[in-house]
């Protein structure tokens, strides 16, 4: 029988979950405090501490007929970890709050737990403390806090973006979009054994991005290294995400469409979505969680260290539009997400 949260009480649950984020734990120089006393302490060797916190609610944000509870694990650190990136910093520290009715399964919250743990290992963070509470049944809502540390670099802001700089984008675009797209449309991702039709593998491989993404979050503070004036990840689409960077910075920013064609849409995601669901995906599609940064005139984005950034375009000064984002020099008829009121 499925054993469930009313089975048993807050420090059962805790010492299943416990264990589970003890693998992430830092040398107590970074970490001197991890879970278990009423607040942890966390080191900030650069001397100052980037916060973040982002949540997922059951229904709205993730479907269980789509996503386990380690998929939801991997998605909620994976954003958290991709804002702390988006300011030039690495992750230092984790924390997590479970709010859940009462016939969640145990083993769906150990699980949530090890998807966390995954991602907190894979960025070098430690999962340092959370919060428990109970909810009315049907409700789930995982919200995760994330620390990091500048390392003594200046914050990389969306305000910072000049004419003349490059855009350029560290990571996949459209991916994330494109399999929600899929699941929408009924579509079930098959596990693609060795003669599964390309489709067929590609259209797994998308939903399992739109389940668990593996943003570029090492690329924030090589970024910073390379002088990135603006730095922001694309939670809610490419076109509403830079038109934060451009009303941030008084700037307009052109993009190229045969570069976001050729580059992003085109190949699999067209093959998958059709080519102007598939653009469409690249420019509104969400939750991909890849790095956009802006960088000074001339900088050769190709060069930078690390997963590879590509140019996409432009910063303009902004003209009677406004701080607007163009594509080939019009503003695209795209709608990114938006919480409170859903495309
Ligand atoms: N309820 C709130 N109270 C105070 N500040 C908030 C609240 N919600 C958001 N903010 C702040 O508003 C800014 C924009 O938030 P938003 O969640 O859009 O950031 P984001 O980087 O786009 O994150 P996401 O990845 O969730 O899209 C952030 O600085 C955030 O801290
Ligand atoms: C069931 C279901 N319906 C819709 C979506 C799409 N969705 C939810 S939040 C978000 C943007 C980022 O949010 P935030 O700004 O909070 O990080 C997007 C594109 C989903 N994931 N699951
Ligand atoms: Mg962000």
């Amino acid at each position: 029988m499925t054993e469930r949260l009313r089975d048993l009480d807050e420090s059962a649950l805790l010492a299943r979950i416990f264990p589970v984020y003890a693998a992430t734990a830092r040398d107590p120089r970074e970490v001197p405090v991890g879970p278990g006393d009423d607040a942890a302490v966390v080191g900030a060797p650069g001397g100052t501490v980037v916060a973040t916190t982002d949540g997922m609610v059951r229904g709205r944000d993730w479907r269980d007929d789509w996503s386990s509870g380690h998929d939801v694990g991997v998605k909620v650190a994976a954003q958290n970890v991709a804002d702390v990136a988006a300011m030039g910093a690495r992750p230092t520290a984790l924390l997590v709050s479970l709010v859940a009715g009462p016939a969640v399964a145990v083993e769906w919250a150990v699980d949530l737990a090890r998807g966390i743990a995954q991602v907190a290992g894979e960025a070098g963070a430690s999962v340092v403390g959370g919060d428990l509470s109970s909810a009315p049944e049907g409700v789930l809502v995982v919200t995760v806090t994330a620390l990091g540390d500048l390392g003594g670099r200046a914050p990389v802001l969306r305000s910072g973006a000049r004419p003349g700089d490059v855009v350029a984008v560290c990571g996949s675009l459209g991916r994330s979009g494109g399999g929600l797209a899929l699941y929408l449309a009924g579509e079930r991702p098959v596990d693609p054994g060795a003669d599964a039709a390309a489709r067929t593998a590609e259209a797994a491989s998308l939903m399992a991005a739109h389940r668990a993404p593996r943003p570029p979050w090492e690329a924030g503070p090589v970024a910073a290294d390379a002088g990135a004036t603006a730095l922001v990840d694309v939670s809610d689409g490419l076109v509403t995400d830079l038109g934060r960077v451009a009303r941030a910075s008084g700037v307009a920013i052109e993009l190229d469409g045969a570069v976001l064609r050729a580059r992003y849409a085109d190949g699999p995601l067209s093959d998958c979505l059709g080519p102007d669901e598939a653009l469409r995906q690249v420019l509104a599609g969400g939750e991909e969680h890849s790095l956009v940064g802006c960088f000074p005139a001339g900088t050769d984005v190709a060069g930078i260290p690390g997963e590879p950034w590509h140019a996409i375009g432009v910063v303009e000064p902004v003209g009677a539009a406004g701080p607007v984002v163009r594509v080939d020099g019009e503003v695209p008829d795209v709608r990114g997400w938006d919480h409170f009121a859903p495309s």
